[in-house]
């Protein structure tokens, strides 16, 4: 398997801000890339130009050595080996499951015995064989969005596209899926972009995320390292339920911070009014907030229970929000000292 890399790709329909813009990216063999951001940011347009469905107005796409397109040039979709599956699953509804798995083989003109035994294996991974003969209609959305699975492992391809392909189900359904394309990941060693703007499904399927913003990418790493280590308040505040605050902090190049720095920030902020030192946006993990006899005064402005475990909405002296957990339900209106651990410098 080789490497896929975009090189400066950018893509621009003329609408005066480019869809994607300057985005280079190497993907680790076999990597399972979550590409993450908010609607309109151009995570669907890398995709297509990917699959082959747009060419990049600059820069290129490459697959090892083997450049797929550029501004002047595009294999088309059906030379790359890829696949893609959609959100709305795409299925033939005249055709049977069988029929609808193996419609790209029959393309390829794979038919006989041939075809019965990649239908059989690829409707076995997704664990659909006792649906073989059923039509589109009689299946439930998770069990159609395995159907669109399997016919696009069916052909071996070398790169799978995936935009959305969760968002019409439920959530017990995701996890059950997402389970799915782990294991068709781990048994096809295929690369894998993944299209979400949900960035929990993003953390716990891909081996990286990529967080993009208006057309550009903002920071690509591992799930756990872009919890702990994001880059600037969009990448912040798109990953984990984190409160972003503002706090007068001296320019120390330190950017994990301990309750010492918060309760000088918060105690000068307390003495001195809402104003004044240079201000620097601070990523706060709910985790990390406590309840702590030696904390600074937070208004509790609302407790609601999850289940288990209750979450807080608090308001600082200044008027800042921070979320926090809490094992036991706590008034609201209360005034309950709390101590931040620890929190991260965007
Ligand atoms: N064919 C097109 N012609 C003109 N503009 C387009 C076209 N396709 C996409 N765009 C624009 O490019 C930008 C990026 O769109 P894109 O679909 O890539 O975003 P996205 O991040 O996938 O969004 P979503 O999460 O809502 O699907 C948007 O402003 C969109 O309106």
């Amino acid at each position: 398997m080789a490497q896929l890399i975009l090189n400066h790709l950018t893509k621009d329909f003329g609408s005066g801000r480019p869809a994607v813009a300057d985005v280079s990216l190497t993907l680790r063999r076999q990597a399972f890339l979550a590409l993450l951001g908010p609607s309109g940011c151009g995570k669907t347009t890398v995709l297509r130009m990917i699959a082959g469905f747009e060419q990049p107005t600059d820069g290129s796409i490459f697959y090892g050595e083997r450049r797929l397109s550029d501004a002047e040039r595009a294999l088309p979709p059906e030379k790359r080996n890829m696949a893609m599956v959609f959100q709305s699953y795409a299925l033939w509804p005249h055709m049977t499951v069988a029929e609808n798995v193996g419609y790209p083989l029959k393309v390829r003109g794979i038919s006989g015995a041939p075809w019965q035994k990649l239908v059989g294996d690829a409707l076995a991974l997704v664990k659909l064989t006792d649906f073989a003969e059923r039509r589109p209609s009689a299946l439930s959305g998770g069990q159609r969005q395995r159907v669109a699975l399997a016919r696009c492992l069916v052909t071996q391809p070398d790169v799978v596209l995936l935009d959305e392909p969760l968002a019409n189900l439920d959530q017990h359904l995701r996890k059950a899926m997402e389970e799915t394309f782990r294991a068709f990941h781990e048994r096809s060693g295929a690369t894998m972009v993944y299209v979400t703007h949900d960035q929990a499904e993003a953390m716990s399927l891909a081996t990286d995320v990529a967080v993009m913003s208006e057309g550009r990418l903002l920071q690509v790493a591992p799930p756990a390292e872009i919890y702990a280590r994001p880059e600037g308040r969009v990448v912040g505040g798109l990953i984990g339920r984190g409160s972003i605050l503002r706090l007068p902090l001296a320019e120390t190049g330190e950017r994990q911070l301990g309750w010492p720095v918060f309760r000088e920030a918060l105690g000068w902020r307390d003495a001195n009014g809402a104003t004044g030192g240079p201000l620097a946006d601070v990523l706060v993990r709910p985790e990390h907030v406590h309840r702590g006899t030696d904390g600074i005064l937070m208004r509790v402005m609302s407790c609601a229970f999850e289940g288990e475990r209750f979450s807080l909405d608090l308001a600082l002296g200044d008027g800042q929000r921070l979320k926090a957990y809490s094992s036991v339900a706590i008034a609201e209106g209360q005034a309950v000292p709390f101590v931040i651990a620890s929190g991260w410098r965007l």
